[in-house]
């Protein structure tokens, strides 16, 4: 757990000597420590939205739609990788043999500062390999710390099952490749993993919805498992169940929002899914909290179950919510898991629930209501307001909530006076009466508002908050409190006021919402639960949590054995191959009885004088030989759940697993005017008449006593076990990419921790230790035919198929031939699909040469028939050209006789006609 621990490696630079090689020494406990991956480029973004309706939802930025990386003919292919990882999650699931370093594949290489890059293995001699990083540092390293690199035509594939090489670093780059284009839905077999963008991305809207229902798209979303639900539970008439999962932050409230309005807008017709719609804003007003991991954090897990009618309308629709911290309150469908300290005090840079702030902004008037900084209970962390979040405005969402759920004006003051009461609770002092240190209410305008605002006389409520009613024996004696006492007191009042209302509210809205009269049964719920939790310091509450989340783990690994073993069984092959884990062990830890986790918290809080000590060391006395237990020092222990070892501290589990209700503050509340003090109080007696029969009921005792928190807790998980056991479910997981809430940011480390955490890996895992490649004879066929050495032109595709096999020797337990499709463990089709790109290859450079040949020999004889008709056209030319000077020769010398003839003729008549005149003697 916790952040990768960073390699103690050297780096030494390049230039430094020793060849221009780094010499690097493995790590020591041969992890190879952190996480990582390279290759960022930058998204962006803009949309029409699916989170109007939060105005938590961060930054807008505008951002380009781009459709997802993916082969339809790629499938998963891995090769026989032994691990190299001695940590012990690694070394379950990774597969690296000097495989990667004898093909020198690119391979994974761990920098110091716990980061994954992307080496090209240059040269590997003995068990060291030389690899050069794409900064250019060359470095020498353990051959046993690189893993094998997918292929660049795997990068951004939309199903890490998709992948050749199913390693950390891999799907870590799968998913930072895609986050990183705004592809933020990814699926890991059948779960579909979600990045928060922390921004809105152009992926939802009406169109989307249109294109999901068209099946126009195919990528994975949130829409696809919606409607995958809604398909599944008309034609197979099973219920259906999402089930959402993350850390703090991580993005699970949005994303079951996002299939609500999915589900809304398929099933939408009635009216009624706008109601659902706006149940958001009313549960997020009274169960969320700005808190330093998420400004909107939801202190409650919930259940919505949807039910539809025979025409596939939404009818109705009942809320369970399971609130943070610990159980105050249960009824039959509600847990209130909820310590609820939030309403009375909360860390510096924390809310308390919205509702506070925006009940001042918004309504101050009405209710007299001061500045949120006049009440102690909302100055104590000095943080009123979060940054683009107006609360006057969030306040008329609210009320506008309520009208549409039929919560009545008159109601809905009331409600504002409880939290008006709770406000001014936290304002009432107490003064010194004795020097027992014995208090009494101040009887200042805290006290007087606070009976005014639940209808009662300030004498009443000084007494509930100053003094306890004691049973000894046969009477009644009044006992004064001290400071501290009534302190408690006063805030126990407050926090029960605010738990019972949110029932309260829930109860509305469920009646809002009831199922219409012509139910048909058919439901798909959405469960928005909490995930798997651990801190520094882990209490009673990730005790629950992490409680919870092992049941729903084993929910999650059983479904998916199942859905194997229903495809293996479908195409006739021997599925009894298929390796499965089960956290029965960590289940039966919590869970066994006499001696189990639960069973031992509730003895000892049973005992008057037991404490967190005693019962830390009666659970190292119980349980140290039981392996998914470690008892630790002083008050600690130890658990090793599937998702990692986490550490609990026992101080207060005793305190809050009693969590008892004081019975004076439940008469005060009974005895009030006003009429919503009146049903809380009758439904807290209730409750504890109900449960009053529980271990830890104390006869004669002067509290009101119920079953333990624990035990409630227990109950009501195993209701919810049962109840979605009988859906077929569908799994979302939310990832946080970074702690600061911020668009673009991939942590690795952060991100590991929580696909570790959320059980990502573990099912790509257990996918792994089946048959997690599969193909169908035909694409065999037709993707690897061409390798055999003989001709099958004419034969049927599964004869091509297992001729195929046999050519390469792939052993008999690496694959089954089922009825339409081969299944391979792990690596198989890596080896076919390495000897088919090698051949494929192979090909290329025979065609390359081939071509190249012929190509030379075409330009030659076109050289040679050029040089001919060149010659061809200038001899003519020349030819040409000396006709032309030779007649022109011709005529020159015609004329030059003309010429010539003319001049003599001339010279001839001058001499002859001389010669007359001399002769005529004149
Ligand atoms: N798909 C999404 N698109 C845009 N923003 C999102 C998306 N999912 C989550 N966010 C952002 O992340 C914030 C936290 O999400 P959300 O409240 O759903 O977390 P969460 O897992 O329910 O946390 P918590 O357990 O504390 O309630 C939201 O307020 C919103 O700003």
């Amino acid at each position: 757990m916790g952040s990768p621990t960073p390699n103690p490696i050297r780096f030494a630079d390049v230039n430094s000597g020793n060849n221009g090689i780094a010499s690097l020494s493995a790590p020591e406990n041969g992890d190879s420590g952190a996480k990582v991956v390279g290759r960022v480029e930058n998204g962006v973004a803009d949309t029409d939205q699916a989170h109007e309706d939060s105005p938590y939802s961060g930054n807008t930025l505008v951002v380009e739609d781009r459709p997802s990386v993916g082969d339809e003919d790629l499938v998963s292919a891995a090769a026989p990788l032994p691990s190299v990882s001695k940590s012990n999650i690694e070394h379950r699931w990774s597969d690296i043999t000097s495989y990667t370093t004898k093909k020198k594949v690119q391979s994974w290489f761990q920098l110091p500062n716990g980061n994954w890059e992307l080496a090209r293995i240059v040269k590997t001699a003995g068990s060291e390999s030389v690899i050069s990083l794409p900064d250019g540092k060359v470095l020498k390293v353990n051959s046993d710390s690189l893993i094998p690199a997918n292929p660049d035509i795997l990068d951004g594939v939309d199903d890490l099952m998709q992948l050749s090489y199913l390693n950390e670093p891999s799907v870590l780059f799968d998913l930072q490749y895609r986050y990183n284009r705004d592809m933020i839905y990814t699926k890991a077999g059948p779960v579909l993993v979600a990045i928060n963008p922390f921004k809105k991305v152009p992926l939802y809207g009406n169109n989307y919805i249109e294109a999901y229902k068209n099946k126009s798209i195919e990528s994975p979303h949130v829409y696809a498992i919606a409607d995958t639900a809604i398909r599944e539970m008309t034609q197979d008439e099973v219920n259906q169940s999402i089930i959402i999962s993350g850390e703090s932050g991580a993005g699970k409230t949005e994303t079951a929002k996002i299939a609500m309005q999915y589900l809304a807008a398929l099933g939408g017709g009635s009216g009624i899914e706008y109601e659902i719609l706006k149940t958001n804003p009313i549960l997020e007003a009274f169960g969320n909290a700005k808190t330093l991991r998420n400004d909107n954090s939801s202190r409650f897990g919930k259940l919505i179950e949807i039910h539809f009618s025979e025409t596939g309308k939404i009818s109705g629709a009942k809320i369970q919510t399971f609130l943070l911290e610990k159980v105050v309150l249960v009824t039959p469908f509600f847990i209130v898991l909820c310590h609820l300290s939030r309403v009375v005090q909360c860390a510096e840079g924390e809310r308390s629930y919205h509702i506070f702030y925006q009940l001042c902004a918004g309504a101050p008037q009405k209710l007299n209501l001061k500045d949120v900084n006049e009440y102690k209970y909302l100055n104590q962390s000095n943080c009123y307001a979060i940054s683009g979040v107006d609360d006057a405005e969030q306040f008329h969402i609210v009320k506008e909530a309520l009208d549409i759920v039929h919560v009545s004006e008159e109601d809905q003051e009331s409600v504002f006076a409880m939290l008006a009461a709770v406000l001014w609770l936290g304002n009432i002092s107490f003064n010194m009466i004795d020097n027992e240190n014995h208090v009494e209410a101040v009887a200042d305008e805290s006290l007087i508002n606070v009976a005014q605002l639940i209808g009662c006389e300030t004498v009443d409520l000084n007494l509930a908050l100053s003094t306890r009613k004691m049973r000894v024996g046969h009477d009644n004696i009044i006992q004064k409190l001290t400071l501290s006492q009534a302190i408690d007191t006063r805030d126990a009042l407050a926090k029960s006021i605010y738990a019972c209302l949110f029932e309260w509210l829930v109860e509305q809205i469920n009646k809002s919402l009831a199922v219409g009269k012509r139910r048909t049964g058919r439901s798909i719920s959405i469960l928005d639960i909490y995930g798997f939790e651990s801190f520094g310091r882990n209490s009673f509450e990730q005790f629950c949590i992490n409680y919870a989340n092992e049941r729903l783990q084993q929910h999650f690994n059983r479904h998916l054995f199942k859905l194997e073993q229903e495809e293996y069984i479908q195409d006739g092959i021997d599925w009894a191959k298929v390796d499965f884990d089960d956290n029965q062990d960590c289940l039966n830890l919590f869970e066994k009885k006499p001696l189990g986790l639960l069973s031992l918290l509730d003895e000892e809080s049973t005992f008057p004088n037991g404490t967190d000590i005693t019962f830390a060391n009666k659970l190292k006395q119980h349980l140290n030989s039981n392996p998914c237990f470690r008892g630790e020092r002083e008050k600690a222990f130890t658990v090793s759940h599937f998702a990692g070892e986490v550490t609990y501290d026992t101080t207060g589990f005793l305190e809050k697993n009693r969590d008892l209700l004081h019975l004076d503050s439940i008469q005060l509340l009974s005895l009030c005017l006003c009429h919503l003090p009146q049903i809380f109080a009758s439904n807290m007696l209730n409750q504890s008449e109900k449960t009053v029969v529980g271990p830890l009921h104390k006869a004669g005792g002067a509290d009101s006593q119920k079953l333990s928190v624990a035990t409630n807790f227990k109950s009501q998980l195993f209701q919810l076990m049962q109840r979605l056991e009988s859906t077929t479910p569908h799994f979302i997981r939310c990832i946080k990419p970074n702690n600061l809430q911020s668009p673009g940011s991939y942590e690795q480390g952060l991100v590991l921790q929580q696909l570790r955490c959320c059980g990502v890996l573990e099912v790509v895992r257990i996918s792994r230790s089946g048959f997690p490649s599969r193909m169908s004879h035909q694409k065999f066929a037709r993707r690897y035919g061409f390798l055999l050495l003989e001709n099958v032109a004419s034969q049927d595709p599964l004869s091509v198929s297992v001729a195929i096999l046999h050519q390469f020797n792939i052993l008999p337990e690496m694959y089954q031939v089922g009825y339409t499709k081969l299944f391979f463990r792990t690596g198989q089709i890596g080896i076919l699909e390495d000897t088919r790109n090698h051949t494929l290859h192979g090909i290329l450079r025979v065609q390359s040469c081939f071509r190249g040949h012929q190509a030379q020999r075409h330009f030659k004889e076109l050289q040679r028939g050029i040089a001919t008709l060149q010659s061809f056209v200038r001899g003519e030319k020349a030819r040409q050209e000396f006709a032309v000077l030779l007649q022109r020769h011709r005529a020159a010398v015609v004329i030059q006789k003309w010429i010539k003839g003319r001049n003599v003729k001339k010279t001839f008549k001058k001499i002859n006609d001389a010669s007359i005149v001399i002769q005529s003697g004149k």
